[in-house]
C-alpha cells in the first residue's frame, strides 16, 4: 500500500516523513489570479549561517551526483523535480519569489514539504543579479534547472509586465550569472506547448513553426527560446528547453482548469467549459506531473556540458528542445466527466464561447524525440492521474466524505 508521502509527492517513490496534521491544515485556497498586481516577496539574505545552509542543501550524496539550483522551487513543477533529486542523491538548492498569483500558501506548504528533506529554498527573484551572483559565490552549481515563470495564458491579457518579468528579465539575469560562473552550470528550463500557437499540423513536432503565438505568454516562452539560443552560441552554455503540455497533478496550480473545475464542483458552483469554433470542444494532451519529472530529470541527466569560461565560449554546447507531452489529447468535456466520476458530485456546466484571450483549440504532442533522447515514455492516462489528483485535494483541502472539514489555516 503506498505511503502518504507518495501519494502526496507521486513523483518521490521512498520514505519521505512528513508531518500530516501540518500539511492537512489548508482552509485558504482561493486564486489570486484575478488581481492585477503580482506581489514579489522580498526576504534578507546573506550571511555566515545562511551561506552554510546553502552549502549543506548543495552536497552531493551519490557519486556522480550533481548540485542543482532549481528556480520556482515552491511552484508545481519546481517542488516535485527537487524532490526527485534529492531523493535519489543530488544536491538541491531552491529559490522562489513566492509571489501571489496563486494562494501563497500552497507555495508555503510545498516549502514547508521540501525543507523536510533538506531542502533550502532561499526567498528571492530571479531578477535580483546580486542574489543569484551570491548563490554561485556559494555553490559551484553543475546544473540550473530553471521553473520560475510567471505561468498561465489568458491572465496575461491582465497582467502583461509580470511576464515580461520573470519569463525574459529574470531569464535573462539567471543566464547572465550561468555565462560567468566558473565552472559554467548546464541549464535546462520550462519553454511551452503554447508556443506552437496557431499551428495547426498535428501531432506538434519541434521542428514545426512556432512564429505564430496565440499569447504573451507563448510569446515570452518563444523568447526565451530564443534568448536561451544566444547563450548557447556566444558563451557556450548548455541548453536544453522542455515544452510542457498542460501539466497536471497533486499539489498542482490553482489557476488551471483541472484545479479550479474540482474546487468548483464541490462548491456547486457553475464551471465555464470554453468551445471552439463551430462549437467543437477544445482539447488538451494533459500530462501527468510525474511523467513530467522524469522528462526533467533525464534531460538534467543528458545535458552533457557547458564549455565556456571566463565568460568566453570554448567550442560548441548542446542546444536542445524537447516536446514533454502525453501523446494522447483529451476533450476539456472529458476532463469534466472524469472528475465528476472521481468527485462522485455533478458539475454545473456552462458552455461559452472561447474567448479571444489567448488560448488554442487543442495540443497534441509527438514526443519521439524526447523518448529517443531521454528516455521519456509517460505512463498515467488523464483518468490515473485525476484519480491522485482528487485524493491529494480532498485530502490537503480536509474534505471528508463530501464534507468539509473545519481546520485552522497553518501558519509557518
Ligand atoms: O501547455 C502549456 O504550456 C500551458 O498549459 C496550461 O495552459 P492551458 O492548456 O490553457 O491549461 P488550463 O488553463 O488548465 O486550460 C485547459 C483547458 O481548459 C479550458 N478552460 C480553461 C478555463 C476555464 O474556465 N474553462 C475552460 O474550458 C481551456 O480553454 C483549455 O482548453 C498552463 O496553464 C500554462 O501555464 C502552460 O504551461
Amino acid at each position: 500500500m503506498p505511503s502518504l508521502e507518495d501519494e502526496l509527492f507521486p513523483s518521490t517513490p521512498g520514505k519521505f516523513k512528513i508531518d500530516r496534521a501540518n500539511t492537512m491544515n489548508r482552509q485558504f485556497h482561493r486564486c489570486f489570479a484575478s488581481t492585477s498586481t503580482i506581489r514579489y516577496f522580498t526576504a534578507s539574505w546573506g550571511g555566515i549561517q545562511w551561506e552554510k545552509q546553502i552549502r549543506h542543501s548543495a552536497q552531493i550524496h551519490r557519486s556522480n551526483g550533481m548540485s542543482v539550483l532549481v528556480t520556482g522551487a515552491a511552484g508545481f513543477v519546481g517542488s516535485h523535480v527537487s524532490l526527485a533529486l534529492k531523493k535519489r542523491g543530488d544536491g538541491v538548492v531552491g529559490i522562489d519569489n513566492f509571489n501571489n498569483y496563486y494562494d501563497p500558501s500552497l507555495k508555503r506548504a510545498r516549502k514547508y514539504l521540501l525543507n523536510n528533506q533538506g531542502i533550502f529554498i532561499v526567498e528571492g527573484d530571479i531578477n535580483d543579479a546580486r542574489l543569484i551572483a551570491k548563490l554561485f559565490d556559494t555553490v559551484a552549481f553543475t546544473h540550473v534547472m530553471n521553473l520560475a515563470a510567471q505561468a498561465g495564458v489568458r491572465y496575461a491579457m491582465e497582467n502583461p509586465h509580470s511576464y515580461v518579468h520573470s519569463n525574459i528579465a529574470g531569464l535573462v539575469t539567471l543566464l547572465e550569472a550561468c555565462k560567468s560562473a566558473n565552472p559554467q552550470p548546464s541549464v535546462v528550463w520550462a519553454s511551452s506547448s503554447s508556443v506552437y500557437g496557431l499551428n495547426e499540423k498535428v501531432p506538434f513536432s519541434e521542428t514545426d513553426r512556432t512564429d505564430q503565438p496565440a499569447s504573451l505568454y507563448a510569446a515570452t516562452k518563444k523568447a526565451g527560446e530564443e534568448i536561451t539560443h544566444t547563450y548557447n552560441h556566444i558563451y557556450g552554455l548548455s541548453i536544453t528547453g522542455l515544452r510542457f503540455f498542460t501539466v497536471y497533478g497533486p499539489w498542482g496550480r490553482p489557476d488551471m482548469a483541472y484545479f479550479s473545475f474540482t474546487r468548483n464542483i464541490l462548491q456547486g458552483k457553475p464551471i465555464t467549459v470554453y468551445r471552439g469554433k463551430d462549437r467543437a470542444d477544445l482539447a488538451r494532451d494533459f500530462t501527468f506531473i510525474d511523467d513530467i519529472v522524469k522528462g526533467c530529470v533525464g534531460s538534467l541527466d543528458t545535458s552533457g556540458k557547458s564549455t565556456g569560461s571566463g565568460g568566453k565560449k570554448r567550442g560548441p554546447a548542446p542546444y536542445r528542445i524537447f516536446n514533454l507531452g502525453n501523446t494522447s489529447p483529451v476533450t476539456v468535456p472529458t476532463l469534466v466527466s472524469i472528475l465528476e466520476r472521481h468527485l462522485k458530485v455533478k458539475a454545473k456546466r456552462k458552455f461559452v464561447d472561447m474567448p479571444g484571450n489567448g488560448d488554442v483549440p487543442f495540443t497534441h504532442a509527438n514526443i519521439s524525440l524526447a523518448q529517443r533522447e531521454l528516455g521519456y515514455k509517460p505512463t498515467t492516462d488523464l483518468a490515473t492521474g485525476l484519480k491522485k489528483f482528487v485524493k491529494w485535494y480532498l485530502s490537503y483541502y480536509g474534505y471528508n466524505h463530501g464534507k468539509r472539514c473545519k481546520l485552522d489555516l497553518f501558519i509557518y
